[in-house]
């Protein structure tokens, strides 16, 4: 359908530190309700992609309890999902699941605007591929011919080893420049299967936002924003918007960046 965004046309990511998990969460849920209600004040509807993991889950809990949460009209956002670990719907491991319960489930959304990619025992039953075809038609429906950016905001966590959404190092996910959907097996993260947008997908946002905490993401974070590697080795080096790319990290997922204290300004 397309192919990944030249990255000299995409932009370089910017970090904001904050001194521990809660405040991050805290400050990027503000930043996103400013920036959805933006969106909506120039589109009309704003779109958003979702994810999974313990930082992404932190900001949606925050958001639902921040004062600013009535400035976004919640009926004129469209949901989407940057992966889902492809478990039963009521699966504890479930993004949607994770999502509902921390947001939307909150929330006055319009159900049609809530785009979930099928669990293993919804219409498609066991076949993964198969939601990965279906979310990839509903992607192409909803971009209408190609519309970029298609999405407003890309919120994404990071794994140890680099993964962003469901695109683990070296996997053939990481390689596919013309799909924006893939089902993803033999996952080194449980569980195995999972349908995930790709690069190619993430790069038509505007803005993309990676949030990371924790010692353990720090090393990843340093290779990240210091050692330029490919999204090969690292795919979050090629998860980029075109108006901006932040990277929300606490002070530990930063505290092997070379310059952390100087950096730590641009989260004021
Ligand atoms: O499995 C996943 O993990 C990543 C990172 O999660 P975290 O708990 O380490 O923040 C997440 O971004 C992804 O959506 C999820 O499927």
């Amino acid at each position: 359908m397309t192919t990944t965004r030249s990255a000299s046309t995409l932009s370089k990511p910017i970090p904001y530190i904050y001194d521990n998990d809660e405040q991050l969460a805290g400050e990027v849920a503000s930043r996103l309700l400013s920036t959805l209600a933006q969106a909506q004040d120039e589109r009309a509807y704003a779109s958003l992609v979702l994810t999974g993991g313990r930082t992404g889950t932190a900001v949606l809990e925050r958001l639902r309890t921040d004062p600013k949460r009535d400035f976004v009209n919640w009926h004129r956002v469209n949901f989407f999902w940057g992966d889902e670990r492809f478990v039963a719907r009521h699966h504890p491991d479930r993004n949607e699941k994770q999502a509902r319960e921390a947001l939307l489930d909150h929330l006055p959304v319009d159900p049609s605007r809530v785009h979930v990619m099928a669990p293993s025992d919804g219409g498609f039953g066991n076949d993964a591929t198969a939601v990965a075809n279906a979310y990839q038609a509903l992607l192409c429906a909803y971009g209408r011919l190609d519309r970029t950016p298609l999405f407003d905001i890309c919120l994404l966590g990071m794994g140890e080893e680099g993964h962003v959404a469901s695109i683990f190092p070296d996997s053939p996910a990481v390689l596919d420049e013309q799909r924006e959907v893939v089902a993803v097996y033999n996952c080194p993260k449980p569980p195995s299967t999972r349908i995930s947008l790709t690069l190619s997908a993430i790069t038509r946002s505007r803005e993309v936002w990676l949030m990371t905490t924790g010692e353990t993401k720090a090393s990843a974070v340093a290779t990240l924003m210091e050692e330029g590697l490919t999204p090969q080795q690292l795919p979050a080096a090629g998860a980029l918007g075109s108006r901006a790319t932040r990277v929300f990290l606490d002070a530990a997922a930063a505290s092997r960046l070379s310059s952390c204290e100087d950096l730590s300004a641009s989260a004021r």
